[in-house]
């Protein structure tokens, strides 16, 4: 749902929760700078998908806006696998990016796994290789000196900074998408979170009886309107990540739209507004996923 709505939910305002931490974290990075270190953002970009075009021009105006260099590898939407795997290879070598991200989905034709396995772990600044999300699995308490998926950090810390305790809360995820849905649970059941995860996709019989048990529902399904009203417990938490493209009935135009019908927010305490909500929180935890591997290789 878009805000401002009507209904008496609260407003998880991402944008202004991002800039809070964008601010932080350009101290962090003055910091880091006087010290002899200058953090550094690659993006691996394949074809002009319109919506990732916009997301990689954000990342490298958020880099710009906290004085994280940036370094772009963008490509033809017909790159080959190893062409992609060489833009990789070259952020791997190169000593000015500290931290990179290949931007998702990858066309048809390349296979991600194959590419996500070959970005150096320790320049992986979307928390996304496999040795990184297995330190994720391995650690259920204590600090985790690795970085952690962008998105899942990002609702978590939206939460956080609006006083709301996720302890002992029960959180349903709906999406199994592999930059939300399949890590989130690892980072909500961890001890400092505390919170126990129900993780509902298209092979769950009755999606409404998962998210009407729910105290939290992040839905990161990009499908429209796929939680309604009627599922809602009354004063639960709505995340509303998930994106999908439809043509607006009034205006015969196309648009983006979020998960959450309209109506959630009559019966929500507190509702992520989308756009406005998680995303501009994915831009801020990659500048902090950046700044905290610059900041332990001191
Ligand atoms: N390598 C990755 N690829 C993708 C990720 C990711 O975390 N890593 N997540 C998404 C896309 N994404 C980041 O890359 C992303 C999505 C949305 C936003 C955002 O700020 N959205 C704005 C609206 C922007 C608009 O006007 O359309 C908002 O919600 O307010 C940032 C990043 C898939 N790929």
């Amino acid at each position: 749902m878009r805000a401002p709505w009507s209904g008496a939910a609260r407003v998880l305002d991402g944008k202004a929760t991002a800039a809070a931490l964008k601010a932080e974290l350009k101290e962090r990075v003055a910091a880091l700078r006087e010290r002899g270190v200058t953090p550094g953002l690659g993006t691996v970009l394949v074809g002009e998908d319109p919506g990732s075009v916009k997301y990689v021009a954000g990342k490298h105006a958020d880099c710009a806006e906290v004085g994280i260099l940036s370094i772009r590898e963008d490509l033809p939407a017909s790159a080959t696998q190893a062409e992609v795997a060489a833009a990789v290879d070259r952020l791997n070598a190169d000593p000015a990016c500290t931290g990179y991200i290949v931007q998702l989905p990858l066309p048809a034709g390349v296979d991600t796994n194959a590419i996500l396995e070959r970005v150096d772990p320790d320049k992986d600044a979307d928390g996304l290789h496999p040795t990184n999300l297995g330190r994720l699995v391995l650690r259920a308490s204590g600090p985790i000196d690795s970085p952690l998926p962008c998105t899942p950090r990002g609702c978590i810390e939206l939460m956080e900074r609006h006083g709301i305790d996720l302890a002992g809360r029960n959180v349903c995820v709906v999406g199994r998408g592999v930059t939300v849905g399949r890590s989130i649970g690892l980072l909500l059941g961890r001890k400092d979170v505390n919170a126990t995860v129900d993780i509902c996709h298209t092979g769950t019989t009755d999606l409404a009886e998962h998210v009407r048990r729910a105290d939290v529902v992040i839905s990161a399904a990009g499908s429209s309107g796929i939680i309604t009203p009627e599922m809602v417990a009354p004063g639960a938490v709505v995340l509303d990540v998930g994106v999908s493209r439809v043509v607006d009935p009034v205006t015969g135009k196309g648009r983006i739209a979020g998960d959450v019908a309209d109506g959630v927010d009559e019966v929500a305490s507190w509702l992520s507004p989308n756009p406005g909500g998680v995303g501009p929180m994915t831009r801020a935890l990659l500048l902090a996923n950046v700044v905290e591997t610059a900041e332990r290789s001191l």
